[in-house]
């Protein structure tokens, strides 16, 4: 895929940093003609054989990935531009922050917030994973909010992302420490699985503002992981409803194939709109027909 190699300042005025990825920088992006903002993610290309930049392949991935998606709850691409040492990604500009710094300020969520909050974050993997697309580094850094006000999201930083086409073993590669999987940690085979083990770590999190397999250093959390060694703390946990706490044992399981699925997720009772609310939009949708 050729990337547009006229200089990016003829028609972008680029601002302040508000951001960064993998071997990345991302920048606020004024589209000069239609005065539209955007966000510029500036990505060093590795030159020779040094181990600085992404390689030309993990580029190219990024952006076919990106390419192929098309959800409100995923990042938008809307242009590529390339120079002699980066490629620039034009991308639909978040402005309300990462979920991180929302849930660090809240300490943790409410049950009906996070519930929300997480329901998003299934339907956005939901529109990943029916492609075979995994991100593979799902974490609140990752997830950036709409606006304040709402909580809708979007899913950003496909730099590990991976098409999951079931021939290649996908092995390589590790996320953040304290939200892989069992298979991460133990060099095995990754799938669309894995990122629903992350959820649950995100979950986990928004509740109770505790990451569950944290250790004091990398290896602890690794043991952590990949002995399931998590529970649910009195302190954080005490007034958390149980289905809130059935819905992550069933991500925080070891073997892949038993873990629950994306659509198991939002089927879940904790996830699935509460009836009251989606009889009156169904009587609402009836009462409009007849009009
Ligand atoms: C950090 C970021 C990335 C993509 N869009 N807006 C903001």
């Amino acid at each position: 895929i050729a990337f547009k190699r006229e200089p990016l300042e003829e028609s972008y005025e680029i601002g302040d940093d508000i951001g960064s990825g993998h071997f990345a920088v991302v920048r606020r992006a004024l589209h000069k003609k239609s005065g539209e903002a955007f966000a510029a993610k500036f990505i060093r290309k590795r030159r020779g054989g040094g181990r600085k930049g992404a390689k030309a392949e993990d580029i190219q991935r990024e952006v076919s990935i990106l390419r192929l998606l098309d959800h409100e709850n995923v990042i938008r691409l809307y242009d590529v531009y390339e120079t002699g040492i980066e490629v620039i990604l034009i991308l639909e500009l978040v402005t309300g922050g990462e979920l991180f710094d929302y849930i660090s300020e809240k300490d943790h969520l409410g049950e009906e917030e996070a519930s929300a909050f997480i329901a998003q974050i299934l339907r956005g993997v939901k529109h990943l994973h029916d492609h075979n697309i995994a991100h593979l580094d799902l974490k609140p850094e990752n997830i950036m909010l709409r606006n304040r006000s709402t909580q809708s999201i979007k899913l950003i930083d496909f730099g590990l992302a991976q098409r999951i086409q079931g021939k290649e073993d996908i092995r390589a590669l590790m996320g953040t420490a304290e939200f892989v999987a069992p298979e991460v940690v133990s060099y095995e085979t990754l799938s669309l699985a894995t990122d629903m083990w992350s959820v649950g770590v995100i979950t986990y999190i928004l509740l109770s503002g505790a990451s569950p397999f944290l250790g004091d250093n990398q290896q602890e959390t690794y043991h952590n992981i990949t002995a399931i060694n998590f529970q649910f703390d009195e302190e954080y946990f005490s007034n958390t409803s149980e289905l809130a706490k059935d819905f992550i044992e069933k991500l925080f399981v070891k073997m892949p194939k038993k873990r629950a699925t994306v659509d198991d997720c939002l089927n879940h009772p904790w996830i699935r709109p509460k009836e009251p609310l989606e009889l009156i939009k169904r009587q609402s949708a009836v009462i409009n027909i007849d009009n």
